[in-house]
This record gives structure tokens, sequence and C-alpha cells, in this order.
């Protein structure tokens, strides 16, 4: 289990995370989710160890993570612009991180990676060669191969199309269960958040906003900002579609 325990964070005397505790079970798949500026990057990179906190621990499984390196923490993160190397092939992408770690995934493991996420055809084709969303599933899988006790996600889906984006979702699915996997993915989408996790973290202003479960967050906001800009996104979208079949029926 991980828990953050009243984790604090300025920048240039800001306050941009005030006060944040929360725990996230082994296996569960959470989104943390806000307006833009919120400090849902900050908290991820806080939790990476990329970034240090100003106050508050951050304890996994127990032990004391606080002022542990980022490389011995043994969380791993994807960013959001995937960070793959142009000069390599799309299998030497995914096995990079085993060079200086032998081991630490078996060859079959490997192959049952890139089973899952989809990968075989493409695995002599360079970066450039790669769309979107293949780019996307072996940064997916050049981070699973070093097995991170966690994995955490930046906007793992915001370059992604409609299609590819669903199919994207079940495989990250897939992973944290098949793995038992804790997940964490930091999103500015409402329905990506309620969609694909088993809670959601909303941050506004410094401060949790609400922590539960999709249902409970759409059933029971426990405030305004959840309602007026969380709840609200989700019914613009479905309005607009609805215009539009509208205005396209009378037209
Ligand atoms: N290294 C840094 N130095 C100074 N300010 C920073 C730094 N990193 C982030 N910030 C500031 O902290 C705030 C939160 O940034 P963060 O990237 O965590 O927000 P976010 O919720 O992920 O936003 P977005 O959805 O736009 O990506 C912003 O005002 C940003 O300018």
């Amino acid at each position: 289990m991980l828990e953050l325990k009243n984790i604090k964070k300025s920048f240039g005397g800001k306050t941009i995370l005030n006060d944040i505790s929360l725990d996230v079970q082994d296996g569960e798949i959470i989104s943390i989710l806000g307006p833009s500026g919120s400090g849902k990057t900050t908290l991820l990179n806080l939790i990476l160890g990329i970034t240090e906190v100003d106050g508050g621990k951050i304890i996994y499984n127990g032990e004391d993570m606080t002022n542990v390196p980022m490389e011995q923490r043994g969380f791993n993160i994807v960013f959001q612009d995937y960070a793959l190397f142009p000069n390599l092939n799309a299998y030497q992408n995914i096995t990079y991180g085993l060079k200086n770690k032998p081991g630490i995934s078996s060859q079959d493991e490997v192959d049952d990676l890139i089973e899952l996420l989809g990968l075989k055809e493409h695995l002599d084709k360079k970066i450039e060669q790669l769309s979107g969303g293949q780019k996307q599933r072996v940064a997916l899988a050049r981070t699973m191969v070093m097995k991170p006790k966690i994995l955490l996600l930046d906007e793992p889906l915001s370059a992604l199309d409609g299609v590819i984006k669903e199919s994207i979702k079940d495989r990250i699915k897939t992973i944290a269960r098949e793995y038992h996997l804790t997940t964490i993915i930091v999103t500015h989408d409402p329905e990506e958040a309620l969609t694909l996790s088993d809670r959601v973290l909303i941050i506004n202003e410094g401060k949790i906003s609400q922590y539960g479960k999709p249902e409970e967050i759409i059933n029971r906001p426990s405030n305004p900002f959840i309602r007026e800009f969380i709840l609200n996104q989700l019914e613009i979208k479905r309005s607009n579609i609805f215009t539009l079949f509208q205005c396209e029926a009378t037209a």
C-alpha cells in the first residue's frame, strides 16, 4: 500500500499542494484529475521521487520513502511524450533498461508483454515509423519490463484518438489486473478518469476535493466544484453531441 501523509509542495512561494493525505491499495488503478495547473503532474513527480516534498511523508508498504532517491524507490513512469529513443527500434527501446539490470524480466516475460500489448509486428520498426498508439504501447512495455512496484502514467491517452484511446485504456486495465500492479494516472479528462479507474482523486486549489469510486463521484459529488467542473464537463460533451445531431437532422 502507498500512503501519502500531509504532503506539501510550493514553487516560488506559491503553494501547489497543501496537506494531501491518501492511500492507494496494491493493484488499484487511481486517476488524478483536476484543472490545468492544479498540481497533478507535481503529485506524480513527488511519488516518483523526481521532485522533493516540502513537507509530509510518502510511505510504501510501511517503509518511509520520502527521502529515498528515485532510482531506489522502484516506481516507474511513462511520460506524456513517451520519451522513446529515436535511434533505436521498438524492440531495442522495450529492452533498453534490461542492459543495466539483466534478468529483471526473463525472455518469456518480455515476450508475454509484447504479446499483451500487441507489438509483435512492430518490433523492427524505428520510432518514427510508429503511430501514436504504437509509441504509447512501446513506452508502456519499456516501463513494464523493469517490473515497477508502482506504474505512473502522465496523460497516457491525451495524444490518442477515440478507438485507439479505448484500446489502450483496455490494455492498461488488463496489465494492472494481470500483474496486480498499482497504477496511478494523471488526466484532465473526467470521462477517462471515471471509466478507467477504481478510484479517482480530484484535486483543486492544492487540496483534495474528493477521493472516491467513480460511482460515488457521479452519484454523490462532495462539493459544488465537483458538480460544476467535473460533472458539467461530461454534460457539455453530451449536449454538444446531441446539438450536433439535432443540427444535422434539421439541416
Ligand atoms: N519545477 C517547477 N518550478 C516552478 N513551478 C512549477 C514547477 N513545476 C510545476 N510548477 C507550477 O506548479 C503548478 C502545478 O503544475 P502541474 O504541472 O503539477 O499542474 P497540472 O495539474 O499537471 O497541470 P496541467 O493539467 O496543465 O498539466 C503550475 O502553476 C506550474 O506552473
